[in-house]
């Protein structure tokens, strides 16, 4: 099943739509991104492949999407450790990095020592803001990040990638592959240049909500919220906005 994808500025305008006339707050957006995130996780490494998954987490809400699956994890089972440079002031990300601290789930500013200690890692650094080149300290963990034999399931996009066109022509993210990737929503048009597990999560949306912004929702199965996809590049193009 291919999706039809939409690009950076229409998923912004979705959000925003959905957190005014929607009716949604941005605590419940990230709640469900969150969720699908750690529910993909699930999938691709069960908890009997290793429990130790680190969580690189950036400064704007696909690091938020990331301080959530964080929790969730931790009560399936897992022993997250979440990597978190940039902690913003912003008052729903420190209730959220609380939550994580009640649950001793432990935050750290060292990437390099997180990476020799984990079985898995989520890339829950940039998503569709995301706008290069990099800032420190980031140049160095995506470098990282694109060496590494550990498996890397990236939350809306390869961080550092442009979400338009894809993987950079020269830096770090240059080489950077990640093994999945679950796109939040909707795909977006990067997808084209994926190689690797599709998910898409967030079981949310209204029908005319998806038919304005020309999204395919995917056919959930029970109480999942999260779809494996195809990536035959069939049917894919650009939404209706
Ligand atoms: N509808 C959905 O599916 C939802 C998606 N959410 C997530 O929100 C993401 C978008 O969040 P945001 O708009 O906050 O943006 P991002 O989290 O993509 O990134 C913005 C942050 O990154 C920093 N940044 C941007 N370029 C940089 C560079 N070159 N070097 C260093 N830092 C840089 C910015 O200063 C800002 O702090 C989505 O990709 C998705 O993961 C949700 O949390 C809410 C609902
Ligand atoms: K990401």
């Amino acid at each position: 099943m291919a999706l039809r994808t939409i690009g950076a500025k229409s998923a912004a305008a979705l959000d925003q739509e959905l957190m005014s006339t929607g009716g949604f707050s941005i605590d419940q957006l990230m709640e469900l991104a969150g969720l699908s995130v750690s529910q993909a996780l699930f999938k691709l490494h069960p908890l009997n492949r290793g429990k130790r998954i680190l969580i690189a987490c950036g400064p704007g809400n696909n690091g938020g999407d990331g301080l959530v699956a964080a929790r969730h994890l931790f009560h399936y089972g897992y022993q997250p450790t979440v990597y978190y440079p940039k902690q913003p002031k912003n008052e729903l990300y420190q209730r959220l990095t609380t939550q994580l601290h009640t649950l001793s789930i432990p935050l750290t500013t060292d990437f390099a020592h997180a990476l020799t200690q984990t079985d898995h890692i989520i890339d829950a650094i940039f998503g569709f803001s995301f706008q290069g080149p990099l800032r420190d300290p980031f140049p160095s963990v995506i470098d990282a990040l694109s060496k590494t034999r550990i498996p890397v399931l990236a939350v809306d996009a390869p961080s550092s990638w442009d979400i338009d066109s894809g993987p950079p022509s020269e830096g770090p993210g240059k080489e950077y592959m990640p093994q999945a990737l679950i796109s939040l929503t909707a795909p977006k048009p990067l997808v084209r240049w994926f190689k690797g597990r599709h998910f898409v999560g967030g079981r949310f949306l209204a029908k005319s909500v998806a038919e304005k912004y020309g999204i395919d929702v995917p056919e959930y199965q029970g109480v999942e919220q999260i779809v494996e996809v195809g990536l035959d590049g069939e049917g894919e193009g650009e939404g209706k906005l």
